[in-house]
């Protein structure tokens, strides 16, 4: 790799050293594998062992893929596939993915069902089957797309209350009972999954430096994280808007969150309803909650809306309109994107075109990772919201014919070029396993506060520079990209590209034929999570009965397992003493955590009601 000389140079004046471009190595062909430049002879014959790597390597569908290497032909598929949305001054290019012509006619057929699929979709089709519902975030930001006129009227008067009410926050209008400061400060989000991870995101991409409300989140049900944040907020809890937001308004994590929270008020004497809000579906538990207790605002979610897909819902959009950042702007540029997503032209359509790619470069089958690069710091949570987006949306066991399929696409990646000095190593030179999206954004800074740390040179020269380079060396070793450019993050830039990745992966599942829009694999967790806690009670309940024994019985994991009639969840019985042990809730006679086989327990104080039972 050129070195990038200057870089550490303590004088700018220093010029860098000429920077050489990334040489393209020879293409080592799929077929004639060699081993890499190593200080190992490399003439050895293919061990078993290296064999193997080779062949996992390269799948049989891989092994067709000839990637171009003439300049020439690469400017003229550069050109020939080049989008670019002229309104949002998005680009899109995917020349350096290399789907032929027959690949492109071969799925012109799915694409055209899958463009179909959509149009019923936005009609209000039973788009998601699986649980009898429609799909219609797209509805949040062109309401005239509802079928419905009274869905239209409450996407419409939803938005002017989330304006109305942020704006009356952030004014003072609406303040804290008991604040110093006068007014809110501060923003408390208590959500996890589509409840945080768009907030989150669009937090880290669009905040100004200096918000009229800083946010932070509770995003789990670590209790020494959410020790933390509200540490963190100290006496400004007292100017605090704690905004929770679940979509069902039963999630144990936020729940959890809450309840926390509501003590953490109770002990600073603050009254939790004068600062909370909640964002939820009508007469869920958390609805009826926030209306019992009176709380400041209530906030509707839809069950036509995913987590997944609920950013441009009051879920994305209060938080964002608290901080100050323009959510008008944000619907307006996925609504140029929607419009843009809706040709049924897939040269013309960029979600067609990345959906395409997608389905070519893992074979349909998630076979390659997507690794997402944004070379930004303010896009530093875009993969993380795509991960929920693309895997819980892709990542299912059947397709919609109830064959099982497994499909999925792995998402991961932070930001460029950060991520150089971490893991691109592997993506360069490692197994072939991935394809890379690289997220550019042309303008480094406003107008007038660029910088030359050397005669010509900008940092963000150096980022672009990174990003360009890492592109080349990656092609050059056949590893395949995307690349998505934006002008400069902005609420409608970010409306646009979620937009983009919404209706991609709408389109992708349409064409692997699969459910994008339910969950199923999530209920799983949150049972067998339910069934552990159940098992920790009776657990609890056989130490009281034998600690509140004169003298006290200690009892040995087996002797538990058979009084909680569960002789075969010894080993979770363990695991729950070892954790109620390390929180001093379980008392130790003999032995220790580290022996299983020997030890003993019992409860630091005999509960003569049987709180456990
Ligand atoms: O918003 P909630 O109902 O609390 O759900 C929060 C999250 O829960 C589950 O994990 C779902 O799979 C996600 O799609 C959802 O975003």
């Amino acid at each position: 790799m050129a070195s990038l000389s200057g870089l550490y140079s303590s004088s700018p004046s220093l010029k860098p050293a000429k920077n050489h471009s990334f040489k393209a190595l020879p293409a080592q062909s799929r077929d004639s594998f060699s081993f890499p430049h190593t200080s190992k002879p490399t003439n050895l014959p293919l061990t078993l062992s290296s064999a193997r790597s080779v062949a996992r390597d390269i799948s049989h569908a891989d092994s067709k893929k000839e990637l171009l290497k003439d300049p020439d032909a690469l400017w003229k598929r550069y050109l020939d596939w080049f989008y670019q949305q002229k309104e949002l001054g998005l680009y899109l290019d995917i020349s350096r993915v290399g789907f032929t012509d027959e690949f492109v006619a071969e799925m012109e057929p799915r694409f055209q069902a899958a463009f179909k699929a959509m149009e019923d979709l936005e009609k209000g089709s039973i788009a998601n089957p699986d649980e009898g519902r429609m799909v219609g975030h797209y509805w949040l930001r062109n309401s005239k797309l509802a079928p419905k006129p009274t869905l239209k009227t409450l996407i419409e008067n939803t938005l002017d209350s989330i304006c109305a009410f942020s704006d009356d926050i952030i004014s003072g209008k609406i303040k804290p009972p008991s604040s110093p400061e006068g007014r809110f400060t501060q923003i408390l989000s208590v959500g996890i999954g589509g409840s945080a991870l768009g907030p989150q995101f669009v937090a880290e991409a669009l905040a100004p430096d200096n918000p009229p409300l800083k946010i932070r989140f509770i995003d789990n049900t670590d209790p020494a994280g959410i020790d933390h944040q509200i540490a963190q907020l100290g006496p400004e809890l007292a100017s605090t808007l704690v905004v929770v937001i679940s979509k069902s308004g039963g999630t144990p994590e936020t729940r959890n969150g809450l309840l926390e929270v509501q003590k953490a008020f109770r002990e600073a004497g603050l009254n939790f309803a004068k600062q909370g809000v909640a964002i939820t579906q009508e007469n869920s538990l958390l609805d009826n909650t926030a209306r019992i207790e009176g709380w400041l605002a209530r906030f509707p979610m839809y069950d036509w809306v995913g987590g997944r897909t609920s950013i441009m819902s009051a879920v994305g959009l209060l938080p964002a309109a608290l901080q100050g950042i323009n959510v008008r702007e944000m619907l307006t540029g996925a609504a140029l994107m929607d419009e843009a997503t809706r040709t049924t032209s897939i040269k013309n359509n960029p979600a067609a075109l990345l959906a395409m790619c997608w389905y070519w470069a893992s074979n349909g089958v998630g076979s390659k990772d997507m690794v997402v690069l944004p070379y930004k710091d303010s896009l530093l949570l875009f993969s993380r919201y795509l991960q929920q987006l693309v895997m819980e949306s892709l990542g299912k066991e059947f397709d919609l014919d109830g064959n099982t399929v497994n499909q999925g696409l792995t998402v991961y990646g932070n930001k460029g070029s950060t991520d150089q000095h971490a893991y691109i190593q592997q993506l360069r030179d490692g197994v072939h396993n991935f394809f890379a999206t690289f997220i550019e954004v042309l303008r480094d800074r406003p107008p007038g506060h660029d910088w030359e740390l050397e005669p010509g040179v900008t940092c963000g020269d150096y980022l672009f520079g990174m990003l360009q380079g890492t592109r080349s060396a990656l092609y050059a070793n056949g590893r395949e990209s995307i690349s998505v450019t934006i002008q400069e993050v902005t609420p409608t830039s970010v409306g646009a590209i979620i937009a983009l990745y919404e209706r991609a992966v709408g389109l992708y599942a349409s064409i692997v034929n699969i459910n994008a829009y339910h969950q199923p694999g999530v209920e799983a967790g949150k049972k067998a999570a339910a069934e552990v806690l159940a098992l920790q009670k009776r657990v609890l309940s056989v130490l009281n009965e034998a600690t509140c024994k004169d003298p006290v019985e200690p009892l040995t994991l087996e002797e538990i397992a058979d009084r909680c009639h569960a002789p075969e969840e010894i080993e979770m019985i363990y695991k729950i003493i070892a954790h109620m042990s390390a929180n001093d809730r379980v008392l130790i006679a003999e032995g220790n955590c580290g022996s299983p086989r020997s030890i003993k327990v019992y409860l630091g104080e005999c509960n003569v009601d049987d709180l456990y039972a």
